[in-house]
């Protein structure tokens, strides 16, 4: 089976954010991702992954507003100093937790910008960030999430968008995240596509469709895909980011095989 990580901001949210890698751990996971840790000192964070003996996998750039519905600040010309500030904030972060992927959420694209900016912006934003991250022996995933259901407007919302920027760009240590939910939507063909895109992808996340649930829940074949995940020379984490549709602990029948 692939080396599965599980996600804390969807997992586990029976919990207060603190006793999720506890319970992670004891599912049997060894790698936990969380979509934010700048909420949470980094000493704190540090302890419960050392306490628990969890690799931290990947977390996000600052995204900006969350709250009020951002996701993602990189194709923003005016917010380019906040960007690189961010920048500088998630290598802090990488650092305490031994993090060695980061991810950049690219943004929504406001009607009043145009296509051609957001991309240049974008590039130069992801550039910038490639070379800093570089110098500290960490990758920046580019993830291509759906704008049909989830983010209407996200600026990189297919794998090909991706590997134009990724090609744009070209650093060695920028990587595409397929997240198999946000490409089931987009684009389907999976198994195929994965074959085709493996000396591209940094990291993998799943979740079914529709819903965004536990596998089984759905239209993916997750057996097959995960069969097809171990057929593939793919050394990286495979990632449940998916919301339970009841208790996490009964939605982790697929960890068994
Ligand atoms: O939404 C996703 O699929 C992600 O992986 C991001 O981390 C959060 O938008
Ligand atoms: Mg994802």
């Amino acid at each position: 089976m692939p080396r599965f990580a599980a996600n804390l901001s969807m997992l586990f949210t029976e919990f207060e954010f603190t006793e999720r890698f506890a319970h992670a751990r004891n599912a049997g996971f060894e790698g936990v991702e969380y979509l934010f840790p700048y909420p949470y000192q980094k000493e704190q964070l540090a302890s419960l992954l050392k306490d628990h003996g969890l690799t931290q996998v990947l977390f996000n750039l600052p995204p900006g507003d969350w709250d009020a519905g951002e996701r993602g600040i990189a194709c923003l010309p005016d917010r380019v100093a906040e960007f690189r500030e961010g920048v500088d904030q998630a290598i802090e972060y990488a650092r305490a937790l031994d993090c060695r992927q980061v991810n950049c959420l690219a943004g929504l694209r406001p009607p009043s910008l145009s296509e051609e900016d957001a991309w240049q912006t974008l590039q130069a934003n992801v550039s910038y960030a490639a070379e800093k991250l570089s110098a500290e022996g960490i990758t920046l995933c580019l993830e291509a999430i759906n704008s049909r259901v989830d983010m209407p407007g996200f600026v990189l919302d297919t794998s090909g968008k991706v590997l134009a920027l990724m090609e744009a760009v070209d650093a060695d240590n920028v990587r595409l995240q397929y997240d198999l939910y946000h490409m089931q939507i987009m684009e389907g063909d999976l198994i195929r596509s994965m074959e085709c895109l493996l000396p591209w992808i940094g990291h993998i996340q799943f979740a079914d469709n529709p819903g965004r649930h536990q596998p089984g829940t759905g239209e993916i074949n997750f057996s097959n895909v995960f069969a097809a995940i171990d057929r593939l020379d793919y050394d990286g984490w495979v990632s449940a980011e998916y919301r339970p549709s009841g208790d996490t602990g009964a939605s982790l029948g697929w960890l068994e095989g």
